[in-house]
């Protein structure tokens, strides 16, 4: 685990002009969006607006059919799938709604699953993985499997194993989706502070306009489109 000291304002990742097409319907229209080092951007918009598709394109999980994707001195759209594949596994980290474990492994495993699959030892993969863990408050929980553990402590986990690898960038699509309200705070937060612990910086689609009003910025799509100045975060 480090400390992230990145400036606040560096823009880690754009997307410039992005537009995708599904069959005749255009999920994204052309937006422009950038992730900041060390934010906490969260995505909103109405159901169908683009947001899983923005999320997906950025993460470099779907190819832009228009627009570029900047990470670094990288252009994301341009990669090759395996490419992509691996720019994901090292740079990228994944939350979904429900946390995607793996029912048979423990938590500690889950966690630790990734960086073994990147070639790190299954011993600096297994303390990794404990110390994240820890880190969330699941100390103690280490050997339980994903189906003994609450909700809340699932998303934990997988934030744990979004985090172990260190990536630059977090995305969250609804993390706090299957959650009750109080839960899905506590999740959001320690997302947030886990972020902060490394200086990674977080994109999070939302439908939740509490949970996106306490991130470091909203922006707001609409049909495909950055709503710019819209006002994401009111009512
Ligand atoms: N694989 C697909 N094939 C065809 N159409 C798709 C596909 N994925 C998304 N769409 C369409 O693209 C549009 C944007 O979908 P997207 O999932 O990005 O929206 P969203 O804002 O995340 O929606 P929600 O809030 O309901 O999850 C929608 O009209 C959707 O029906």
């Amino acid at each position: 685990m480090q400390q992230g000291h990145i400036p606040a304002s560096r823009t880690v990742l754009a997307g410039h002009g992005l537009a995708k097409q599904y069959g005749e319907h255009w999920a994204l229209g052309g937006a422009d969006i950038e992730v900041r080092a060390g934010e906490v951007l969260a995505i909103v918009g109405p159901s169908g607006s683009g947001k899983t598709t923005m999320l997906h394109v950025l993460a470099g999980i779907l190819r832009p059919d228009r627009g570029e994707v900047v990470f670094g001195a990288r252009r994301v759209d341009q990669l090759s799938e395996t490419k992509r594949s691996e720019l994901r596994r090292h740079e990228f980290g994944f939350v979904f709604q429900q946390g995607m474990l793996v029912g048979e492994l423990t938590a500690e495993e889950n966690v630790a699953l990734p960086l073994l699959l990147g070639g790190t030892d299954r011993r600096t993969a297994t303390g990794t993985a404990r110390e994240w863990l820890a880190a969330l408050g699941l100390g103690g929980m280490e050997q339980r499997l994903p189906g003994q553990l609450s909700g809340g402590q699932a998303q934990r986990v997988a934030i744990a194993r979004a985090m172990a690898h260190d990536p630059k960038v977090i995305f969250a699509d609804e993390p706090t989706g299957a959650l009750d309200t109080r839960t899905g705070e506590a999740t959001m937060r320690a997302l947030a502070d886990s972020a902060s612990r490394t200086g990674a910086a977080v994109v999070v689609v939302t439908h939740d306009r509490e949970l996106a009003a306490r991130c470091s910025r909203v922006v707001e799509i609409r049909d495909g489109l950055i709503a710019t100045g819209a006002p994401a975060v009111a009512g």
